[in-house]
């Protein structure tokens, strides 16, 4: 397993698919850290802001020998429960979580957020760039109430190079495992996980009023089942709606 450090960067995630796209050959799994990111991105767009020598911020990369993008959510199950095979594995008390589609939730608050970005050549996902971030040892979240970090729940500090060979490992022998005779075991695994499950919650959608509903799981494909108050079954699609609590 290759990795690069870097003292800082803008983004790991835009790092390693600027070396994807300079047609470099690239080993499987290569890995970019950096201790200081200064302009992470998070989903839709949104920015990751992680303090500067306190957590985890890095990107691998995973290139699948066989992958069509009907099945890329699998990755959105295998990349967080690779995460949390790795902090179930560090003695944490808190109720460990993924809300839907991935993110990393400790006692109801987001510790970690995952990006990951395809690259697809025809039907196939040729290279994918995933990166992590997991707010490790950072103690103050000014702004963001709904974020954590695994010092602030335990109570502990946790040693960050550590971490990340752990999560590297766990990722790679996850990844490994992309295959059609895995997926029904990974997909049972993933709705095991998923926040909020048969509770109620209060989802936003993309267009319209925030509605109350029962989470129920997801489809094989990613899409969130939710029993409406009118018992009406509904699937959402990624970015179609964002669970609020
Ligand atoms: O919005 C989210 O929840 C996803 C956050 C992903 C952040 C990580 S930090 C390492 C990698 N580099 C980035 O710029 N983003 C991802």
């Amino acid at each position: 397993m290759k990795l690069i450090t870097l003292p800082s960067i803008d983004s790991t995630n835009r790092y390693l698919k600027d070396l994807v796209h300079s047609e470099a050959v690239l080993p499987n799994y290569l890995t970019v850290f950096t201790p200081v990111q200064t302009a992470g991105v998070g989903q839709y767009g949104a920015k990751w802001q992680s303090e500067p020598n306190t957590n985890l911020t890095f990107s691998t990369l995973f290139i699948p020998k066989n992958l069509t993008i009907e099945k890329a959510f699998i990755l959105n199950m295998l990349v967080p429960l690779a995460v949390v095979k790795v902090l179930k594995a560090q003695d944490i008390a808190g109720e460990i979580k993924i809300k839907w589609p991935n993110d990393i939730i400790i006692e109801r608050k987001k510790v970690g957020g995952i990006l990951i970005e395809n690259i697809i050549q025809g039907q196939q996902i040729v290279k994918s760039v995933i990166g992590i971030g997991l707010n490790v040892n950072q103690r103050d979240f000014n702004g963001l109430p709904k974020a954590s970090s695994l010092a602030n729940i335990t109570g502990r500090a946790f040693k960050i190079k550590k971490l990340l060979k752990e999560v590297m490992n766990a990722l790679e022998e996850m990844l490994e495992g992309v295959s059609a005779t895995s997926f029904e075991q990974v997909y049972e695994e993933y709705q095991e996980y998923l926040f909020q499950r048969g509770k109620v919650s209060a989802f936003r959608p993309k267009t319209g009023k925030d509605f109350m509903g029962i989470i129920r799981g997801v489809t094989p494909n990613g899409a969130l089942i939710v029993a409406t108050e009118t018992e009406e079954i509904k699937q959402f699609q990624l970015k179609e709606v964002e669970l609020l609590y």
